[in-house]
């Protein structure tokens, strides 16, 4: 008899089990439209007004058992998991997204293609000091089997009296180089009126990690058709990196590579940390190619083969370094470039690591 009764409890629970679920579907399916009009408004997804609003005027019709504070946890439950579902549908919907896209971006430059799960190594001067200086470089990563080279021409320095670039002189060094020597280019670009010009002369723009938040430049770099390499900015979170690759794909260029170039800690033992962990979640998270530059992170050449290795092994679609004929009188970053010699010996430990 007392079975039986407990059966038919049971069986109640079940059926207002379903209906609550019924209700939670129905409830989650209209949070989602909240969003989208919330999106197409500009208005933030978390609203503690209005969920303040909702539990007092629950509260004031709960007539128990559950206690108010109770009902409180329980709804605020609720809010939160509707919340979560309206920033992972956010999120899905970026353009970046790997759910918008499942097949990754391919860079090709030249006859090296980038994103197809072959590493490319890119190296290069940090800034364009001369054409020797260039030359010289250019020609010693030709002889290593390097396809493209980096080097600063507009150069963001902390300090407004350290060497501020060659600019457009510089950019005209890069292309005389690559032209003798069939390599391809990228170089910072850090004014908007300068990409028409940038792309007369280099392959790839890159934009710093000190303009990660430029809105105007990325915007810029979104309407131009040329591929860009966006370096993430030195206290940016991912989702604020992968908002800054957005905003250049939400313009049309669709030609985009990430750069994680190290994130300021406490530590002080590196430059900079580097967040290996960054380059599997922006795998996973968006389509577009992901390089680790080993120099600005770690700011330490002992550790670049180690790093670079790590980076491969988590994934990256590359690695940067610097290279300098004589790092010594470098204009800037003196400490942390490779001599040719170095950068030699740092490719051979990559390449002879299996992962490259
Ligand atoms: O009403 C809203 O603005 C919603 O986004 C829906 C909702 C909810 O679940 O009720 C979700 C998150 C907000 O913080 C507030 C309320």
């Amino acid at each position: 008899m007392h079975v039986m009764r407990l059966d038919e409890l049971r069986g109640r629970i079940d059926e207002i089990n379903l209906e609550l679920l019924s209700l939670l579907t129905e409830r989650a399916q209209t949070v989602q439209e909240i969003a989208s009009e919330k999106e197409k408004q500009g208005v933030p997804k978390f609203d503690p007004l209005r969920e303040k609003k909702m539990l007092e005027d629950l509260v004031a019709r709960n007539t128990g058992p559950f206690t108010d504070e109770t009902i409180r946890q329980l709804f605020k439950q609720i809010f939160q998991a509707s919340l979560s579902l309206q920033l992972i549908d956010h999120k899905q919907q970026l353009l970046v997204s790997r759910s918008k896209q499942k097949a990754n971006t391919v860079i090709q430059l030249g006859s090296t293609v980038i994103g197809t799960g072959k590493p490319v190594m890119i190296a290069g001067p940090c800034s364009v000091e001369s054409y020797e200086q260039v030359r010289t470089v250019a020609a010693a990563l030709k002889a290593a089997g390097v396809t493209v080279m980096r080097g600063g021409a507009f150069k963001p320095r902390t300090s407004p009296y350290d060497f501020q670039g060659l600019g457009l002189e510089g950019l005209q060094i890069l292309k005389e180089v690559a032209d003798e020597f069939g390599l391809r280019t990228i170089s910072e670009i850090v004014d908007p009126s300068h990409i028409e010009i940038a792309d007369q002369y280099i392959d790839v723009i890159q934009i710093g990690a000190r303009n990660m938040h430029n809105f105007e430049l990325l915007k810029a770099a979104g309407d131009a058709p040329i591929p860009i390499l966006l370096k993430r900015g030195l206290s940016a979170t991912i989702d604020e990196f992968i908002h800054a690759a957005e905003y250049i794909l939400s313009r049309g260029n669709t030609q985009v590579m990430l750069i994680e170039r190290g994130i300021r800690t406490y530590e002080k033992a590196t430059r900079n940390t580097l967040d290996i962990s960054a380059v599997p979640i922006l795998k996973q998270e968006t389509h577009l190619p992901v390089l680790v530059d080993v120099t600005h992170s770690t700011g330490r050449k002992d550790i670049f083969a180690p790093c670079a290795k790590a980076a491969l092994a988590a994934g990256a679609d590359g690695i940067m370094v610097e290279v300098h004929p004589t790092p010594a009188t470098a204009l800037s970053d003196a400490a942390q470039q490779l001599t040719i010699d170095e950068f030699n010996t740092f490719f051979e430990v990559i390449r002879q690591s299996g992962l490259f």
